[in-house]
């Protein structure tokens, strides 16, 4: 099992995929109250979603394994990403609605130390790797993390989510003039947007936007009804649901990314 797919472009721009993953490793077999819910918080058809990417020779970097075994989007020192808010963890222990996920015991510090070796480093790896290629060939680079979420998830938000959920950290991890682009893109679109709101950009976008070095990094975390149907409570029998390939958000995301590789 590849525990990652990577597409290697030329252009200036990276798509990192950390929760397109829902593959879940003969090893970890009976670990989880069910594989259902250990896939249920992924990030639903992003690769699918996100496919036109190629035609402006973007890198993309899709995970393959579920977030449930290690979150490719967490600090691997274990550190929260939100300090004193719900959030989920490096090895979450339950789903984002509060669910628990193991059968037994959840992993400890030597097996969360295993699977940082084992599941997160080659993964980051080769977003270096691709990082530095990319940065030897043009002065600044776009990297783009791509998310979605659930519409309404009370436990991490009280409210609707808002379409487009654009992460930079505060401002730091990009220069203003990309976060400007994207913010004019959105405001434009129609739909509902906000900026550093409830998804300020996880540690991928914290840990790798230098824009001091050339290297601009956005998140975006979607609301999925932008491209599919949400059922009011997820079960195994309605979740997830199919990709819509009309997604009124398509031609948003198009024009996103088409003005962050000029
Ligand atoms: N769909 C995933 N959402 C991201 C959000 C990161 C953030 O909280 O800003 C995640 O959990 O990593």
């Amino acid at each position: 099992m590849s525990l990652f797919t990577l597409r290697r472009g030329n252009a200036p721009l990276i798509l990192s995929m950390p929760h397109a993953g829902t593959e879940i490793p003969k090893e970890f077999a009976g670990v989880f109250i069910s594989d259902w819910l250990a896939r249920k918080d992924a990030d639903w058809h992003i690769p699918t979603l996100y496919a036109f990417a190629e035609t402006l020779d973007a890198t993309i970097i899709a995970a393959n394994i579920s977030r449930a075994i290690i979150d490719l989007n967490r600090d691997p020192s274990g550190a929260s990403l939100y300090p004193g808010q719900a959030t989920t963890g490096l090895c979450p222990v339950e789903s984002f609605g509060g669910e628990p996920l193991y059968a037994a015991i959840p992993p400890d510090e030597a097996e969360t130390a295993r699977r940082v070796q084992h599941y997160f480093r080659p993964y980051h790896a080769a977003l270096e790797d691709e990082i530095t290629r990319l940065r030897a060939r043009h002065d600044n680079i776009v990297l783009y993390d791509c998310h979605s979420i659930r519409s309404q998830i009370p436990r991490l938000f009280p409210d609707e989510l808002p379409q487009f959920n654009i992460g930079t950290n505060g401002g730091a991890s990009c220069a203003p003039n990309y976060q400007a682009r994207v913010e004019v893109i959105c405001a434009r679109s129609g739909f509902s947007w906000v900026l550093n709101g409830r998804f300020k950009g996880g540690w991928i976008t914290r840990h790798y936007g230098q824009p001091q070095n050339g290297v601009h990094a956005i998140q975006m975390e979607l609301a999925m009804r932008g491209y599919m149907d949400e059922p009011a409570a997820p079960t195994p029998e309605n979740w997830p649901t199919a990709f819509n390939p009309s997604a009124p958000i398509l031609p948003v995301l198009q024009d996103i990314l088409k003005g962050l590789c000029p």
